[in-house]
């Protein structure tokens, strides 16, 4: 396993070592000891598993909880392709207002760290992509918070013709709407 830290402090990105052999392919997707080692905090309860399936352009997000159901997410792409957006929306942070981007693949099978304290989205970049995460903190419908994906203001270069979003999602705030929880 490798640790990419991104230039939004706090995110990191994990490589893991693929072991092809005759059979297929063998990795590990997550490694208490191993990602805490090379930063991940130590201090977070995964206490959910979520998984989705996805077409080539929907878009999901941009999306957080507001605390005490802020959530931090370990997210990877275990069939297909993604195209994953973080924004960090932490007021105190020198980056606030800025986003990342981070291709996560079958192939690769990496996984990224999003801390507490951003907004999360992707667009799914093949057929069925199927997308797991795991989560700090539960589902907590009436926090839910989010921002426009495709807001201006966030100038986030996505590279798709055509979105398909939830009604949900079409209707969330832009950056200058947001009052930021963190
Ligand atoms: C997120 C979530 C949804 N649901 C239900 C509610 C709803 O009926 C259905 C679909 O929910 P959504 O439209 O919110 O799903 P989706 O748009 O895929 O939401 C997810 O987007 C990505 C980008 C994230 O970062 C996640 O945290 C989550 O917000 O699933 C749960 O039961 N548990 C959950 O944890």
């Amino acid at each position: 396993m490798q640790a990419i830290p991104h230039a939004l402090p706090g995110l990191i990105e994990f490589v893991p070592r693929l072991f092809g052999d005759p059979r297929g392919v063998f990795y590990e997707t997550y490694s208490a000891r191993l990602m805490q080692e090379m930063g991940l905090p130590a201090d977070l309860d995964w206490v959910q598993d979520n998984q989705s399936k996805s077409q080539p352009g929907v878009v999901r997000g941009l999306h957080f909880q507001h605390p005490p159901h802020a959530q931090a997410k370990l997210v990877r792409v275990a069939k297909g392709r993604a195209l994953d957006v973080v924004v960090d929306i932490r007021r105190d942070s020198p980056t606030f207002g800025k986003h990342a981007k981070v291709e996560l693949s079958e192939a690769k099978g990496n996984i990224l760290f999003v801390p507490i304290g951003f907004a999360h989205g992707f667009v799914a970049l093949e057929e069925d992509t199927l997308f797991l995460y795991k989560c700090s903190n539960y589902y907590a419908p009436p926090a839910e918070g989010g921002l426009q994906w495709n807001d201006p203001a966030l100038g986030i270069e996505w590279g798709i013709a055509d979105a398909l979003v939830s009604p949900k999602d079409a209707v969330l705030p832009t950056f200058a709407e947001l009052d930021s929880p963190f």
